[in-house]
């Protein structure tokens, strides 16, 4: 259960997380201009258990979800919270994180399926999926994603991710996710879907 209250939007300050930028750039002999963030590059991890035969995801609150889910006209002044409640931004996601330590991305896949799911997974276990853009039209940043196959035996914490991350961590089994994903409107990232298809295709029996 998500409480949410007080939300207030402002103008972005200084941030370790995002830069806003304007590229001034010439394209055959057109001057142009396009703005952008700079954003961290990121790892994501589809986990399946083969002890179960779950996919092992993770449940959050996403401000920028919650924000986007919100009609232009109720943007303006104080969000009415009756009427747009906490669960409008809450995601379905594979266990992601970003980039943002001097270490190998299998390493960074590593803490994170630890920190938000409670998984001990050796980094060899990691096996690479492949690379590809996010978010074209405003940042570009390259994500990378894994996959890894735990027991309920490397299950040694709960999970939930570190400070105030409040992740929940949940399991479907293949027949719940092919539900899921032929849903109309899913509240996951392309990311998301990209990585169940990929799992769907090649490693569902
Ligand atoms: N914009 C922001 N504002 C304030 N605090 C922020 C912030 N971004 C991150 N943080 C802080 O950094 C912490 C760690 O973030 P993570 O590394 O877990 O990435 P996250 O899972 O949010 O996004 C990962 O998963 C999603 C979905 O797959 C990808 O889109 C994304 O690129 C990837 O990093 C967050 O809990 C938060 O405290």
């Amino acid at each position: 259960m998500n409480k949410l209250t007080e939300v207030v939007m402002k103008p972005l300050q200084d941030s370790i997380y995002m830069k806003p930028l304007t590229m001034c750039f010439t394209l055959n002999g057109v001057q142009r201009t396009w703005d952008m963030l700079e954003v961290h590059d990121s790892v994501s991890v589809v986990i399946y258990n083969i002890t179960r035969n779950v996919l092992v995801l993770v449940k959050q609150f996403r401000p920028a979800v919650y924000y986007g889910s919100i009609p232009t006209e109720e943007k303006k002044g104080k969000i009415d919270l009756t009427q747009y409640p906490a669960e409008l931004g809450i995601t379905v996601e594979l266990c992601a994180g970003i980039v943002d330590k001097n270490l190998s991305l299998e390493e960074i896949a590593k803490e994170e399926v630890l920190e938000e799911c409670g998984y001990n997974v050796p980094v060899s276990s990691f096996e690479r999926i492949g690379s590809y853009r996010a978010s074209v039209g405003t940042s570009g940043s390259v994500q990378t994603a894994y996959y890894c196959e735990v027991t309920d035996d490397m299950k040694v914490a709960a999970g939930g991710g570190v400070e105030d991350e409040n992740i929940e961590v949940i399991e479907m089994s293949i027949q719940e996710i092919k539900k899921y994903i032929s849903q109309n409107n899913i509240l996951s990232p392309g990311s998301f879907l990209f990585g169940i298809y990929w799992f769907l295709y090649n490693k569902a029996k």
